[in-house]
């Protein structure tokens, strides 16, 4: 090791799965203190050069892995590249909610004494970690009752338990998706304050503002090869320089024409009474064709309403008119929703949307299948759905037999939109539709809820994106920190920004 040294060399990495090279002589290199981008389309590869880095996948012959100069063996082992400094902070950041903050820290390296764990020296080890990267926490606090900036705090103070101050590397694995406004701000700075010590930053990231405000430079992929390293230096990272390395291309932006509602127009969704455990007598009407948008400041409550719509989760009160359907939100499961032609598309597509042990062409046919006679259960059927819904949604690889869990995240959320909107569905819910996936990816997304409503269908997008909301609905609603839904003024992002910043800083008054 020299100081002069790289913190990180990964050198010629490539990568076959099968007949499929997912990663080609890529070169990624990462200097001491340093904060680096990783960006690329879904698919391309981010993933995959991490998980090499963690030892997860054995990488082809000769690639090389360098930490401050001395080589990792490979492939790797997990032991050898946390003894050299690395650690990960996961997208889900991996945290148990009914465990202290202290627990969390320490998960993997408790201090114990004659073969117990050691309280005091536990909780001693993470104050010492989270005030070394300056997170005002409490270590003896629920981490289910933590906000999200301070969760995110806790993920990184545990990756960085066991590295000497200044030193090591952190990969943020899309580990910032979830925050929002001025918690994001707060993990910056962090981030910042731990790079101004030495230690070293490498974030996976789809937010093109992200990209553009925190590192220095940034990488890109594309089909598996580097196809650009941008550095401030050079020309500002700007969202086009990125989106043109990514895809080829500048994109545009995708945007609803403005549609006048008939004024004998009779909504085919009205939601009355609707209540949770936050949101309070909530009502709203859908229109046929309409996309509806709800939003909120963060963790504010109004993240239950897709789940309260949608009989995943019990209401205290409420019910839904859908069509001719007459729903009883304090009772209905899953089965009664659908059969009243409710659909969401949720949030965590892992635990909630897809089967992951299944192929692409059993996910997206699912739905369907009470449908059809037996008879008509082929295989080419299902094939024959299954490549027409990976054509309309762009899933890579373009494989009906492929199995879902070998598809990328982004794939995997391009996949559950084309299950669900398979369904028809007379109410289309969606919680976080464009959340992990690319520019390229959002624009797509977008444009098939837009479409999905001019076939007919009524769409509720609930999400924190505010540019999301002001491309693709027709009115927003504001969830305030009373649990209320009021509608705003426009369905301008600025418009919606201020509304929701209204509620945050009333919230916290
Ligand atoms: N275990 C596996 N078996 C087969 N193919 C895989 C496996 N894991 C990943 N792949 C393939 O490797 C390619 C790269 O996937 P990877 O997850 O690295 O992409 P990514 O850039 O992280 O995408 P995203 O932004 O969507 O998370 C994809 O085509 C994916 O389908």
């Amino acid at each position: 090791m020299t100081s002069a040294s790289p913190r990180l060399e990964m050198l010629g990495i490539s990568k076959t799965f099968g007949q499929h090279r997912v990663l080609s002589e890529v070169d990624l290199v990462v200097g001491p203190g340093e904060i680096r981008g990783l960006a690329g389309q879904n698919g391309s590869g981010k993933s995959t050069l991490i998980k090499i880095l963690t030892g997860v996948h054995r990488p082809d012959p000769g690639s090389t892995i360098r930490v401050d100069g001395a080589p990792l063996d490979l492939p790797v082992r997990w032991t050898a590249a946390h003894a050299a400094g690395i650690a990960v902070v996961h997208q889900d950041l991996g945290l148990l909610d009914h465990l202290t903050v202290a627990e969390n820290v320490c998960v993997g390296g408790f201090p114990t004494r004659h073969g117990r764990i050691d309280r005091r020296r536990r909780d001693r080890l993470a104050a010492r970690t989270l005030e070394r990267i300056g997170a005002d926490v409490s270590p003896l606090a629920v981490v289910g009752e933590l906000t999200a900036a301070e969760r995110a705090e806790v993920a990184i103070a545990r990756a960085l338990r066991d590295h000497a101050p200044g030193g090591g590397l952190i990969v943020l694995d899309e580990s910032t998706r979830l925050l929002r406004g001025a918690d994001l701000e707060r993990a910056h700075t962090l981030l910042r304050r731990l790079a101004e010590t030495g230690s070293s930053i490498l974030l996976i990231s789809h937010s093109m503002s992200e990209l553009q405000s925190l590192p220095g430079r940034v990488t890109v992929l594309r089909d598996g090869r580097v196809s650009a390293d941008l550095g401030v230096t050079v020309e500002p990272i700007s969202e086009a320089r990125i989106a043109r390395a990514m895809l080829g291309d500048a994109v545009d932006e995708f945007r609803r024409g403005t549609r006048a509602r008939p004024a004998d127009d009779v909504p085919r969704v009205r939601v009355e009474g609707l209540t949770g455990a936050h949101v309070r007598e909530a009502a709203f009407e859908i229109g046929r064709g309409e996309v509806l948008g709800i939003t909120g400041a963060p963790a504010s409550g109004y993240e239950e309403i897709p789940l309260l719509l949608t009989g995943a989760r019990a209401a205290r009160a409420g019910t839904a008119q859908v069509g001719e359907h007459s729903v009883d939100l304090t009772r209905a499961g899953v089965r009664h929703a659908l059969r009243a032609g409710i659909v969401l598309v949720p949030e965590r597509r892992d635990r909630d949307g897809l089967a992951l042990e299944l192929s692409v062409a059993d996910n997206v046919t699912l739905p369907r299948l009470g449908s059809r006679s037996r008879f008509y259960l082929s295989r080419s059927w299902r094939d024959r759905q299954a490549a027409r819904a990976i054509r309309d949604h762009g899933v890579r690889p373009a494989a009906p037999r492929a199995l879902v869990r070998e598809l990328s995240g982004g794939n995997q959320q391009k996949a559950l939109l084309a299950k669900w909107l398979s369904a028809q569905p007379v109410l289309l819910v969606l919680h976080e539709p464009t959340q992990a996936v690319d520019v390229g990816a959002r624009r797509d997304i977008l444009a098939r809820i837009s479409a999905a409503a001019d076939d007919g269908a009524s769409v509720l997008v609930v999400s924190s994106e505010a540019d999301d909301l002001a491309a693709v609905c027709d009115r927003v609603l504001v969830c305030t920190s009373e649990g209320d839904l009021v509608e705003t003024s426009s369905t301008d992002s600025a418009v919606l920004l201020d509304h929701v910043f209204a509620t945050y800083t009333e919230e916290r008054s």
